[in-house]
This record gives C-alpha cells, sequence and structure tokens, in this order.
C-alpha cells in the first residue's frame, strides 16, 4: 500500500483494492475464495469505499505560494495515471476568498481525461455550478459544516443559509444528470473538531441529516462524506 497517493480522504477495503485496482500489484496475500464474507460485512463496516483523491484541490489551496497551472495539471495527469477512481480537481470558489483556486478554468481545460476517472470539483452555489458545467465538470461537491462558526468562516452564511444554497445546486445537478457529492466538513483541524464535539458545538450527523432531509425525506447526493 505504499504508493498509495498521500491526502486520501477514503479507502477501498483492501479486498477492493487487490480485485479491482491493478495499479497496486499482485497481492501479497492472495484474496479470499468467493463464498466468504468481505470482513467488514459482519462487522457492519460498508463493503465498498471509494478513494477521491482531494490534493490538488485540498492540498493545493493551503499552499502560501500559488502553484502555477501547468504544474497542477501536471500533478493532476501524473495521478490520473495512477489507477485512482476520481481526483478533485479544483473549486469553483470566489477568487478572493481562495486566490490558490482562481485558475478553476484553466485547470479543467489543461488536463487530459483518463477513461473511468472522475474529476469531481467543489462548487459551493448555483454561480460557480454553472461555472463548472461549462468548465466541463461532470461531477460536483457541496460542502456545508457541523459548525455555525465553520460555516460562516468558510462559505460566510449559516448552516440553514448554505443547505439553501446546496439545495439550489443539486436541483439543477440532477437535471442535468449531474452526480452530486455531500462534503460536512469540521472545523478545520481534528483537535479544533474534538474540541468543538466534546463542548457540543458541533453536529455532524445534524448538519447531515439537514442536507438529505429538505426535499421530501430524499437524499439530495450520491454520497455524504465528513472532511
Ligand atoms: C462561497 C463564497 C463564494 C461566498 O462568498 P460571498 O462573498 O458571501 O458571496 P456573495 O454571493 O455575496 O458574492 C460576493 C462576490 O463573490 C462572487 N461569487 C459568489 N459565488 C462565487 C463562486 N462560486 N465563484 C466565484 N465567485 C463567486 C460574486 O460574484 C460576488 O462577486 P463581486 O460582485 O463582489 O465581484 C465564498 O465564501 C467562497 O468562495 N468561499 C471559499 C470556500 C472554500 O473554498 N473553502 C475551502 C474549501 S472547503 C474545505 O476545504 C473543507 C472540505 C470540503 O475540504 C472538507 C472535506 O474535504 O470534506
Amino acid at each position: 500500500m505504499g504508493t498509495v497517493p498521500s491526502a486520501l480522504k477514503h479507502c477501498l477495503s483492501y479486498q477492493h483494492l487487490l480485485k479491482e485496482q491493478l495499479w497496486i500489484g499482485e497481492p501479497a496475500v492472495p484474496p479470499p475464495p468467493p463464498a466468504a464474507p468481505y470482513p467488514g460485512q459482519e462487522s457492519g463496516l460498508p463493503e465498498y469505499i471509494k478513494i477521491v483523491e482531494v490534493g490538488p484541490r485540498d492540498g493545493l489551496q493551503n499552499e502560501k505560494v500559488i502553484i502555477p497551472t501547468d504544474i497542477k495539471i501536471e500533478l493532476i495527469n501524473r495521478l490520473s495515471k495512477t489507477g485512482l477512481p476520481a481526483i478533485e480537481v479544483t473549486s469553483f470558489v470566489s477568487s478572493k476568498w481562495v486566490p490558490q483556486m482562481a485558475d478553476h478554468k484553466e485547470v479543467m481545460r489543461g488536463i487530459e481525461r483518463h477513461p473511468g476517472v472522475q474529476y469531481p470539483v467543489l462548487t459551493p452555489n448555483l454561480q460557480g455550478f454553472h461555472s463548472a458545467i461549462a468548465a466541463g465538470a461532470t461531477e460536483v461537491s457541496v460542502f456545508g459544516a457541523a459548525s455555525e462558526s465553520f460555516s460562516k468562516m468558510n462559505i460566510n452564511c449559516s448552516i440553514e443559509e448554505s443547505i439553501g444554497k446546496f439545495e439550489e445546486v443539486t436541483k439543477s445537478a440532477r437535471n442535468m444528470n449531474i452526480p452530486v457529492r455531500g462534503c460536512v466538513g469540521m472545523s478545520g483541524s481534528i483537535f479544533c473538531f474534538i474540541f468543538l464535539y466534546c463542548t457540543n458545538k458541533i453536529q455532524p450527523n445534524g448538519t447531515m441529516e439537514a442536507i438529505k432531509d429538505r426535499e421530501n425525506h430524499q437524499n439530495l447526493c450520491i454520497v455524504y462524506v465528513f472532511g
């Protein structure tokens, strides 16, 4: 597993990696016979978890120096060859807020899209969604927060207001058959999260349920993840 890229948000089960992700190479341990259940099944753990590499977006947005567009494109093109199923390439957010992602259109235009690889992008609102689609995005992510303070700090609105914006995005996306991933950001750091969680200032499940429940109890997103 030493070659798995960094900044992974989610992991496939090891059996699934061995079965479908040939880039890992020959398995050191043979997979279990077909009749045997996955180890997670009995324990209630998911059978299948998808890897979404978010380094080009989540990683590079935090760089103090703005990385040149051609280097970002090169990074994404190299990642595309590693066998990852999905690479989050950029975000369609305000360049005043996140100047590191201001070249989103150029990045989308410049990357080589490999068959079988998805290239989702972050879209906080309808404006970002429309720009992303115009730039060729075929999958998007909305990103909320589990605490009011993080929501305000990150997307300049309350959780309630943010869910209204996500609904606009998900409704438009549904009409265009564009899958939407729902992310619930915690607080920016694990220590901050633990503090806020222990002091009841953060309610990740509440935000997730709110995103889910608004439209006749339907799921608005294909998947929900905590960040
Ligand atoms: C959400 C906004 C845009 C609200 O920003 P705002 O200032 O409240 O927006 P507004 O609607 O009042 O509009 C103000 C200006 O922003 C523009 N604007 C409005 N929307 C857009 C857009 N989509 N793209 C480009 N421009 C936009 C709009 O056109 C206008 O421009 P002006 O008239 O002043 O020239 C702002 O707060 C923002 O961009 N925030 C950045 C958030 C961000 O990218 N955070 C980092 C990613 S989140 C994260 O890392 C956690 C996560 C997701 O990783 C967790 C996980 O992985 O699970």
